[in-house]
């Protein structure tokens, strides 16, 4: 069996997490064999060890279907979910959103106001709640001694690994981790803190490459994963953590445009998400420039330099530019509760 992965204030960003493990376990036969080691048809995989994929068919091996197959032992790999929430009604949501799955949606199990009795059933906790309500709920009483020795990973925006370290015990395994919504349909972005040291008198009794593997197969099963230092996080939390908000107003944008012009909605949202998510892969997959993709649309006296000049007459750019500097600026004082707002 893998090992219990234990979301703490599973809102938005647990569900989302939670959403694309599940979704990437359910596509791969990497954790799925039957007693005999054979793989289910319609989940084509690799026998371990070699790279000719075998295609198992239920017929031929006279196999059940689903109940006949069982994980594989791969310990850096979720095979159990607890979900931790404060409210019954965000409960009640939980419980029907996971149910809607698939078979391994019914291993997530709900806790509501039972952190600490979850975290010690589990073998890692992500750490999802807000970030004001992360010293609360990391000093409930037996939360210390739930976290002893085991991966804790952060995903609260500002609340950084000093100050965690005070909440937990020294043993504890504190990683931070900015991922975004997008993690839901697996075309996230994460950036993780690098491993942490293994203190001397725990050498040998941690396994940090596990920690790695754990780590990058959480992360990477549901998109793009990086590892960078944590002071790059304020500015990774705006560029990528908020980024999905900053994109859909463009994305919106583009869309009334075309509204105004007569273009039903429908039609328009589609063809604004597809063609920034075009120019998106532009850029990502064949590492083109922005500026080469911009300058290859744009004919010399045509339309396109026509809205460019347009949008740099509205301060596009700098205003783009200055909403991730506010940003980061902002998420760099989300941990600290005295500098919040009312
Ligand atoms: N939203 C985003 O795009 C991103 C958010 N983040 C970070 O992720 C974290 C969560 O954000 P988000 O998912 O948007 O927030 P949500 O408000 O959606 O989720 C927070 C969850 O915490 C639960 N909760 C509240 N109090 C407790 C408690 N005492 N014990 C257990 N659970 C509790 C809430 O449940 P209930 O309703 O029952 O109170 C809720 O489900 C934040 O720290 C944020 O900085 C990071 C990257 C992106
Ligand atoms: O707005 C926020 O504070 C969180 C962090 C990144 C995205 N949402």
């Amino acid at each position: 069996m893998g090992y219990t992965l234990c979301v703490i204030g599973c809102g938005t960003m647990g569900v989302s997490i939670i959403s694309g493990v599940i979704a990437s376990l359910e596509s791969s036969t990497s954790h799925l064999r039957s007693p005999n080691g054979n793989y289910l048809k319609k989940w084509e995989s690799h026998t371990p060890g070699t790279s000719t994929p075998t295609i198992a068919t239920i017929s031929q091996n006279g196999e059940s279907p689903l109940s006949d197959f069982a994980p594989v032992a791969d310990p850096s790999i979720p095979t159990r979910f607890l979900a931790c929430v404060s409210r019954q009604s965000t409960a009640q949501t939980l419980r029907n959103t996971f149910g809607t799955l698939g078979p391994l949606g019914a291993s997530v199990e709900v806790f509501t106001n039972a952190n600490v009795e979850a975290a010690s059933q589990a073998n890692v906790i992500l750490l999802c709640c807000k970030p004001q309500t992360a010293q609360v709920i990391l000093n409930e009483d037996g939360m210390r001694e739930a976290l002893n020795g085991k991966l804790v990973i952060s995903i609260l925006a500002g609340v950084t690994l000093s100050q965690m370290k005070d909440w937990v015990t020294p043993e504890t395994r504190l990683v931070r981790a900015m991922p975004n919504t997008p993690c839901k349909i697996r075309e996230g972005m994460t950036v993780v803190t690098p491993a942490m040291p293994v203190p001397s008198h725990l050498q040998g009794k941690i396994d940090s490459e596990q920690e790695q593997s754990i780590i990058l197969n959480i992360f990477s099963s549901i998109g793009r994963c990086r590892f960078l230092e944590e002071k790059h996080f304020d500015t990774c939390t705006a560029l990528s953590g908020s980024g999905p908000a900053f994109a859909c107003v463009f994305l919106e944008a583009l869309a009334d445009g075309a509204v105004m012009m007569g273009l039903p909605r429908a039609e328009a949202l589609e063809l604004a998400a597809q063609t920034m998510q075009g120019a998106a892969r532009m850029a990502l997959q064949l590492g083109t420039h922005p500026a080469q993709i911009k300058d290859a649309v744009t004919t010399p006296g045509g339309c396109t330099i026509a809205g460019l000049l347009t949008l740099e007459d509205g301060r596009v750019r700098s205003t783009i530019a200055r909403a991730i500097q506010v940003a980061t600026e902002r998420a760099s004082v989300l941990g600290q509760p005295a500098k919040k707002p009312q």
